[in-house]
């Protein structure tokens, strides 16, 4: 029986994890495949109950798993301890770096039924499918940072190995050659070297791929072409911190933060995650929107588990409640049915069936 380790984290981290594994406890029950669920520390929590934000514990359990779901990490309790043991640092970009999970793979896909929450008009919105596909080992949140005296001052490096570039692009245009055959590259090259290097790489290995267009965008425009026409967009293949606030933006396009899964990849090994963090502000109030992570469970039976009919099976759970007008605060409208995260976990459980 594969192991799955749970990792609840901080904040709504706690919230949202129990509702994912209840609606992958329901979609497997009967089947020839269960899985086995078993629980660690990371974050916040980690630091208080085992004095650090990734315990040996964790990383041993991990490297043992055959996936991980994460919650999220972080809050202001932690917030003031040196940036090497805070949860981000410490906990989340530590597992991440061990597991050398260096592909984020965010999908945006606007479903019809959430056309009205979005904050942008219908028809900006509707159609919109598209995938980021984050680097998610490198770039400035891994490369050397620190302070320095007269004058004072800090830094931040954002540095690229060639093979840490080809690994996440060649994954660009292979997905991109199964959907719509399109992959933009997203980077800064009229400013950074190692975006001009990042598309020097993109542009030798498209060469391999004639069947897929490639374009390339700067992620100022890429920011503005995202609220003008995001149905531009089938694949978006780009570095970590540009992935992190494009896909924080595109978000919004399906309505909800709370809407975003996410698969952290390296080959099979996966961790899968919601693109939000641990927000504070509605922790512990049964409000969070625990769809993310739901989805993000369909993405770890997709990956890493070739279950793709159950996977299937969640996806149209999470829009059957959606379409019967079930929403968490963050998604609500007047006179649509408001729902608490257990009650939207119960609800996508009962759409199984
Ligand atoms: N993957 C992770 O573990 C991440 C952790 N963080 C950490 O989380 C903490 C809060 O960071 P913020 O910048 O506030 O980002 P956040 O994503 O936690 O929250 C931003 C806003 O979105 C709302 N929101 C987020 N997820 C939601 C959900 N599932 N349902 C309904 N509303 C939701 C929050 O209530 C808040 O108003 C910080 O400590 C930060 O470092 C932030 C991003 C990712
Ligand atoms: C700690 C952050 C880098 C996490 C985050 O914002 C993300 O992965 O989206
Ligand atoms: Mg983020």
């Amino acid at each position: 029986m594969p192991n799955v380790l749970v990792l609840p984290g901080d904040g709504i981290g706690k919230e949202i994890t129990p509702e994912a594994v209840k609606v992958l406890e329901a979609v497997l029950k009967g089947r020839s495949t269960s899985l086995n669920f078993q629980y660690g520390l990371i974050g916040g929590a980690a630091i208080d109950e085992a004095g650090k934000a990734l315990p040996d514990e964790t990383l041993a359990a991990a490297q043992a798993a055959d996936a991980i779901l994460l919650g999220s990490v972080g809050g202001p309790k932690w917030d003031t301890l040196p940036a090497p043991q805070r949860p981000e640092l410490g906990g989340l970009l530590a597992i991440r770096k061990a597991l050398s999970l260096y592909a984020n793979i965010r999908p945006v896909k606007m479903l019809p039924m959430l056309v009205e929450s979005s904050t942008l008009r219908a028809e900006v919105v509707e159609n919109v499918d598209l995938v980021v596909l984050r680097e998610l080992t490198g770039g400035l949140y891994f490369g050397e940072k620190g302070r320095g005296t007269n004058p004072k001052s800090a830094f931040d490096t954002l540095i690229y190995t060639e093979e840490e570039i080809q690994r996440i692009v060649e994954m660009g245009f292979q997905m991109a050659a199964k959907r719509r055959g399109k992959l933009c590259s997203v980077d800064k090259a009229n400013v950074l070297e190692s975006s001009r290097f990042w598309r020097e790489i993109t542009v030798e290995i498209a060469k391999r791929y004639p069947e897929v267009e490639l374009t390339h965008m700067y992620v100022d425009n890429a920011a503005m072409q995202l609220v003008r026409w995001p149905a531009q967009f089938d694949v978006i293949v780009t570095e970590n911190m540009f992935g992190d606030i494009l896909t924080d933006l595109a978000s919004m396009l399906m309505g909800s933060i709370g809407m975003i899964s996410s698969a952290s990849l390296n080959g099979n090994k996966g961790l899968y995650e919601p693109a939000h963090g641990s927000a504070p502000d509605i922790a512990g109030k049964n409000l969070a929107n625990p769809l993310a992570t739901i989805l993000s469970g369909a993405l770890m039976l997709r990956y890493s588990f070739g279950l793709e009919e159950e996977a299937q099976r969640i996806e149209r759970a999470v829009e059957r409640v959606l379409q019967a007008g079930y929403r968490t605060p963050d998604l609500a409208k007047s006179g649509e049915k408001v729902l608490g995260t257990r009650e939207m976990g119960n609800a996508v459980v009962e759409a199984l069936k």
